[in-house]
């Protein structure tokens, strides 16, 4: 399989460490799209790989190709034995999937709406349209999202329960996005900080830029 990938990226980092958690690596091979090209926008990638013109696409031996990073996270789920990162259950489904799309909702889509209207993002021939207003009040959504998110962590070891998911993988994406823009976690979230900080011991977070070199 082959991954459409951008290496530092926040949204490729959710793919790149399922793939680790899930032991995977040996199957995919990384092809790079530079963004700042704007290759992710040409009609080419867009007809052929993802109508919606981002990164990662999980493009598999047949051809077809997914994009979305919960899909292919659900994908990549269910290739070898019983589900590991989406849920085992109803119950967990429902949960994990619940605090996946909240930490996608008010972290990460909030702080990547941030970057690309209210910083210069990926350059001028990329951020066709800015809005800095609209920019500055997703940064203060992910604000908001992030003191959330701590409250969560005060209460439960993993955003989604008890044990690691597809929830924190992408709570994690928030959080390497906000550390590309120096949006610092805001003070007195110490649950949330001790989170991060036990999440980065990860092989799969702490390799996950090194995992295409290998
Ligand atoms: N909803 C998509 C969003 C993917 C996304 O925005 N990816 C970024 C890649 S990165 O910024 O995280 O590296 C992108 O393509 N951005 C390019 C653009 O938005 O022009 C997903 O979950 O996969």
């Amino acid at each position: 399989m082959i991954v459409h990938d951008w290496p530092a990226g926040p949204y490729p980092a959710r793919v790149r460490i399922a793939l680790a958690e899930l032991g995977l690596r040996e199957r995919v091979r990384f092809e790079t799209v530079d963004l700042y090209k704007g290759e992710h926008k040409r009609e080419a990638f867009r007809a052929q790989k993802n109508f919606s013109g981002t990164l990662p696409v999980l493009e598999l031996e047949d051809g077809t190709c997914i994009a979305e990073c919960t899909a292919i996270t659900e994908y990549l789920d269910h290739l070898e034995g019983a589900p590991r990162l989406t849920g085992a259950n109803p119950r967990q489904r429902g949960l994990i999937h619940m605090m996946s799309k909240r930490a996608e909702l008010e972290v990460l889509d909030a702080v990547s709406v941030y970057f690309h209207h209210a910083t210069p993002g990926l350059g001028p021939t990329v951020e066709l349209y800015q809005n800095p207003e609209w920019g500055l009040r997703q940064r203060d959504r992910a604000l908001r999202g992030i003191r959330y998110f701590d409250g969560v962590l005060r209460a439960q070891p993993h955003v989604a329960g008890e044990a690691f998911s597809m929830a924190d993988i992408t709570l994690a994406g928030g959080l390497i996005f906000a550390g590309l823009v120096q949006l610092e976690i805001p003070e007195g979230c110490d649950a949330l900080a001790a989170w991060w900080d036990r999440l980065q011991q990860r092989p799969s977070v702490a390799n996950r830029v090194a995992l295409s070199e290998a």
